[in-house]
């Protein structure tokens, strides 16, 4: 078997939603690739020490905090690398290519540098998703008030919506998600589909959401589409990395008014059930934008809210 070369890489996100990306220097295998900071394990030391001295070693900067985000492996015809990627949000000093070489601030859903190493153009991808997620409840506010708070939220910058409304005939949830896809396009906000993948694609949203017995009994991800599922261990975690699915919800955290019996998981074992997975996981259950750092903290992508978001 080909070696296996353990990486930490940080995702260096600045505040008008850009990360930085540096090019390999001359005399690395693959020079002249862009990809992001951050290089081998050795021997000995975390993923965290490894990604603080590479950080130091090749841009000069020292992460303030780096979150474990999601891991992934790639095989290059000479060897398999698993990237451990951690994000980082706030760093001391300015950073600059100590190794001669050229660093660029890019929005992931547009990079004007190429060519990008070959394991992290889903890397890219998973960077378009925000860390908010919401799911519509008009079963519980009404029409007015629902479509209200869903304005209000797009212009607070919501940009991820799955509809959600299992009380709905078949009408009346097309009609609903016709608008709600509507609405969320004006700011070029995705929506998915709970359950409905025909559905989905009949109205031009985003993708579908699948329920968890859905993403247990499906054979393949549905192709074109955004494409998340609902999960509550570890088991239906890894069927929705087997299927290369974009995202996961994890519920519930905490408790809910929804689902009043189910034991919550509490955020430490949120954080190991979703260890070394490749997409990014939302955490759910009770919870609001409030709980948006503890969420990054224990690995989270961001916080999916029912209620909490439409307040
Ligand atoms: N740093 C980094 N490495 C990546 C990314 N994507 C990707 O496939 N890789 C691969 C390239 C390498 O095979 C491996 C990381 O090793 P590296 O060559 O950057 O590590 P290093 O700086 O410690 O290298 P070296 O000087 O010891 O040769 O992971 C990425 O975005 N950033």
């Amino acid at each position: 078997m080909a070696e296996i070369v353990e990486a930490a890489v940080a995702v260096i996100l600045r505040e008008d939603g850009k990360v930085l990306l540096g090019q390999r220097p001359e005399g690395k295998p693959w020079s002249g690739w862009w990809e992001f900071p951050g290089g081998k394990i050795e021997a000995g030391e975390t993923p965290f020490h490894a990604l603080q001295r590479e950080l130091q070693e090749e841009i000069g900067i020292e992460a303030e905090v780096a979150h474990p985000w999601i891991t992934r492996v790639f095989s290059y015809p000479d060897r398999t690398v698993k990237l451990r990627f951690f994000t980082v949000r706030r760093w001391h000093r300015e950073p600059h290519g100590k190794e001669n070489q050229q660093l660029s601030w890019e929005l992931p859903a547009a990079v004007n540098v190429s060519p990008m190493l070959p394991a992290n153009t889903p890397v890219l991808d998973a960077l378009q998703l925000p860390t908010a997620y919401a799911i519509t409840n008009l079963a519980e506010m009404g029409e007015a008030a629902f479509f209200a708070a869903l304005d209000h939220a797009l212009e607070q910058g919501l940009r991820l919506v799955q509809v959600r409304e299992k009380q709905l005939s078949s009408d009346e949830l097309e009609r609903f998600s016709r608008e709600v896809v509507r609405r969320c396009a004006v700011v070029g906000a995705r929506v998915v589909i709970n359950g409905d993948i025909e559905l989905a694609r009949k109205i031009g949203a985003a993708g579908v959401h699948l329920p968890t017995a859905q993403l247990m009994s499906l054979e393949a991800k549905p192709e074109g589409m955004l494409c998340g599922a609902s999960c509550h261990n570890r088991e239906e975690l890894e069927r929705a990395s087997e299927l290369g699915l974009d995202y996961a919800l994890l519920a519930s955290v905490n408790a809910t008014k929804t689902h009043p019996d189910t034991q919550p998981l509490g955020w430490d074992r949120f954080a190991e059930l979703i260890r070394e997975l490749p997409m990014p996981v939302y955490a759910l259950g009770g919870l609001a934008k409030s709980d948006m750092d503890t969420a990054w903290e224990h690995g989270a992508h961001g916080v999916a809210m029912l209620r909490g978001i439409w307040r």
